[in-house]
């Protein structure tokens, strides 16, 4: 496995690859990587010739009061995982190579569409155009045929969707599903934060969308009454930024479900803010 820290050099070993006619899937992370992450490198690497996963913690997604300093950083532990998961590349940069005179300094970024605003956006005003801009320049730096992004990040996926259509980025954008802990709990890399306390309470979140779906299965159609259930059962959380039933095209409120919808959940345990979400197919 080669690790690349410039952007010439892994830029020119995704080059050297296409030239020949292979095809590249890159797997975008912030590392801390655990099984989430490891199945969109097998999904890479089942539909590409090869496979490039990038490590790096973007520093203009993190608000001020966020966590970027804190943020787990066990690169040795991260470089076993891909090895042996059979990655062959992995980009890990310094902030100075990719944000050359300072991150706050940066000028050039994307505006991403207006699917950024709603939930995250209300509650983390910048973190898209941080998230936007930064897979903007992983794509220049690991030029790939696809990239492989999970559901757990809904809106995230929807961005990122968002912007390779309306800059006609050629990348095709793969969307992953959750992977899960046996009891349900999404995997995350901030789930390392918790106590075992917390841990425990942050089952609600999952258990709140099992609740959402069986409702929707069973008929229900009213994302008042879905989310309503939501609400009752995310009580162990010590604060809900939100739980909501919405279209899942645009991110926003309706009265009635009659197309696809999406119920997500941003809540805290403790200090650690963790995020699910459930897909509702009308079918
Ligand atoms: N449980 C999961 N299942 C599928 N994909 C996941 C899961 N967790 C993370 N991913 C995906 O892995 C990619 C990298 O995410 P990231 O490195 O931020 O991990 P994370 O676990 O989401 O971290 P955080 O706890 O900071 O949100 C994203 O596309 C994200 O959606
Ligand atoms: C897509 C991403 C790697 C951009 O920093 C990050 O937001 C993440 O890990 O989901
Ligand atoms: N997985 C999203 C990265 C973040 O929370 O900054």
């Amino acid at each position: 496995m080669e690790t690349f820290s410039s952007i010439d050099a892994m830029r020119a070993w995704c080059r050297e690859k296409s030239i020949s006619g292979k095809t590249i899937g890159l797997v975008p992370t912030m590392g801390a990587l655990h099984e989430g992450h490891l199945s969109l490198v097998h999904a890479a690497k089942n539909s590409c010739d090869h496979c490039v996963t990038s490590i790096f913690v973007n520093p203009t997604q993190f608000a001020a009061n966020e966590d970027l300093d804190q943020y787990p950083r066990p690169i040795e532990d991260d470089l076993a995982m891909l090895r042996h998961a059979g990655v062959e590349a992995v980009f890990m940069p310094t902030a100075d190579e990719m944000y050359p005179g300072g991150a706050e300094r940066h000028a050039t970024s994307v505006h991403p569409s207006a699917v950024a605003l709603p939930l995250e956006g209300v509650h983390r005003p910048e973190h898209f155009a941080g998230v936007a801009t930064v897979v903007m320049k992983l794509f220049q730096a690991a030029p790939s045929d696809r990239a492989f992004f999970g559901r757990k990040d809904f809106q995230q996926l929807c961005v990122i969707e968002h912007m390779v259509r309306d800059l006609n980025l050629p990348i095709e954008i793969v969307p992953c599903d959750i992977v899960r802990e046996p009891d349900g709990l999404a995997m995350s890399s901030r789930n390392r934060y918790l106590s075992d306390n917390e841990r425990q309470r942050a089952l609600c979140i999952s258990k709140s969308l099992n609740l959402v779906e069986r409702a929707f299965l069973d008929g229900s159609r009213d994302p008042k009454q879905l989310e309503s259930i939501m609400g009752d059962h995310l009580s162990p959380c010590d604060r809900v930024d939100y739980a909501v039933v919405v279209d899942r095209q645009t991110l926003l409120p309706v009265p009635k479900i009659t197309r696809n919808a999406v119920a997500l959940v941003a809540a805290r345990l403790g200090a650690t803010r963790l995020i699910d979400n459930r897909e509702l197919e009308t079918g």
